[in-house]
């Protein structure tokens, strides 16, 4: 059942979900968003049981009933939630088809709900409660205090600049976990209300897991400027996105440092190979495969090189093809793939988990399209802690001082709507 609602705000909408519910919520760069809450049908691994196929995964759930699907990909479904109990409720792999569906497309907003005849009425009252106490609610502003720790880095990047040198690796993205501690109880709708005025043209996503009548459960939440993958009837989008600069004090020092970004050799090298892995991985689902122009992409905080890449979906792909070929890119993993995956799980003294992950939706029924994004830029929250995570593109010639400084002005970004 499809109904019109009236307009809302998401962050409130957010916020007056029970805390004993799980829910996912999500804002593209193109404003729509959606906040899906339980699961009519949930498909997940738990890391022990065999990897799901994802390709006939996509296949499946174009028969099932509702408007989307959520998508959940670890970064190495493989190897992580081995050493930290902090994802033990984010499954490495989870699919779900939402009880509860508010989305606002193209500015409209709507209700979907997916329940038996007997569930029926019971969930349709809750999620007539939940819109009715956001359209009342608010989000605090007030301001937290609290210190971060920032752990450490530079050794990491050492020992990957060694395997660089040593082994038949060209890239490897080194990431980093910092930790705040807040003096006061950290409210989720408020850091995604603040990601979502400072970052319009990222995708802002969240997803609560775990929580049970004595409390809520960890949010994992972000502001991330990369794309995965779009599917638009049948075209495919993606996106290279690596090499890295600051933003400076001002306007102009803020496109010098673009400028030079441009012509940084180093940062060209890292980002050439994002491209040309894309185009070989693929080759098999898609055809007329086409670069964009090499650009940067700035942000609040940080600029990217940029290059669109935009490729025909084969007959009877789906956008989980797509992922499960693209996922991860070198952007955040590094290349090859494989031997990079290794390295990373030996060299990073923590589980990734959802970070660096992929995360979006897919149309259900007749449609073909969907959109994930690239977990980066994102912390786990619960009570008064944030455990933050970044990476940088480590490739010869970089500098672990250098790439120091980089992760943590990306982290600069959640920091500040932390505060
Ligand atoms: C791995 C991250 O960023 C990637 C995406 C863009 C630029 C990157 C870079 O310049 O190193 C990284 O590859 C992160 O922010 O955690």
């Amino acid at each position: 059942m499809v109904v019109p609602i009236d307009d809302v705000d998401p962050w409130s909408l957010v916020r007056a979900v029970p805390s004993h519910r799980t829910w996912r919520a999500w804002r593209g760069p193109n404003g729509d968003f959606h906040l899906a809450v339980g699961h009519a049908w949930r498909m997940s691994t738990n890391g022990r049981s065999p990897a799901l196929d994802l390709s006939d995964l996509g296949r499946m759930l174009k028969d099932t009933p509702g408007q989307i699907a959520t998508i959940s990909v670890a970064f190495d479904p493989k190897r992580t939630h081995q050493k930290d109990q902090i994802w033990k409720d984010f499954a490495p792999i989870e699919i779900s088809v939402p009880e509860v569906l508010f989305q606002r497309v193209g500015g409209r907003w709507s209700l979907t709900i997916v329940a038996d005849a007997e569930r029926f009425e019971t969930v349709e009252r809750g999620a007539k409660a939940i819109h009715q106490s956001a359209l009342t609610g608010t989000v605090p502003e007030a301001q937290i205090e609290g210190q971060v720790e920032f752990g450490t880095y530079r050794a990491e990047v050492q020992r990957a600049l060694e395997a660089l040198h040593n082994e038949d690796v060209s890239k490897i993205v080194m990431a980093r976990k910092a930790e705040f501690r807040a003096n006061s109880e950290i409210d989720h709708a408020r850091v995604l209300r603040r990601l979502d005025e400072r970052f319009p043209n990222c995708f802002v996503f969240a997803h609560r897991a775990g929580g049970s009548q004595s409390g809520p459960g960890a949010v994992f939440l972000g502001a991330s400027p990369e794309r995965l993958v779009a599917c638009d009837s049948g075209t495919l989008h993606t996106e290279a996105l690596a090499g890295s600069a600051g933003v400076g004090q001002s306007e102009t020092e803020r496109s010098e440092l673009a400028n030079a970004l441009m012509k940084s050799e180093k940062d060209l090298r890292e980002h050439h190979h994002v491209v040309d892995y894309i185009q070989e991985i693929l080759g098999p689902i898609t055809s007329g495969f086409e670069l964009g122009e090499l650009g940067v992409k700035s942000l609040k905080n940080v600029q990217h090189l940029h290059t669109p890449i935009r490729a025909k979906l084969k007959e009877g792909a789906t956008i989980l093809d797509a992922v499960k070929v693209l996922h991860p890119t070198s952007a955040v993993g590094g290349s090859p793939r494989e031997r990079a995956l290794e390295l990373i799980a030996e060299i990073e003294g923590f589980d990734r988990g959802w970070y660096a992950g992929a995360l979006g939706w897919m149309g259900l029924g007749d449609s073909t399209d969907g959109e994930l994004t690239v977990a980066i830029r994102s912390a786990m929250i619960r009570k008064n802690i944030a455990e933050l995570y970044a990476g940088a593109g480590i490739v010869v010639g970089s500098d672990p001082v250098a790439e120091d400084q980089e992760t943590r002005v990306k982290m600069r970004a959640l920091l500040e709507a932390l505060e």
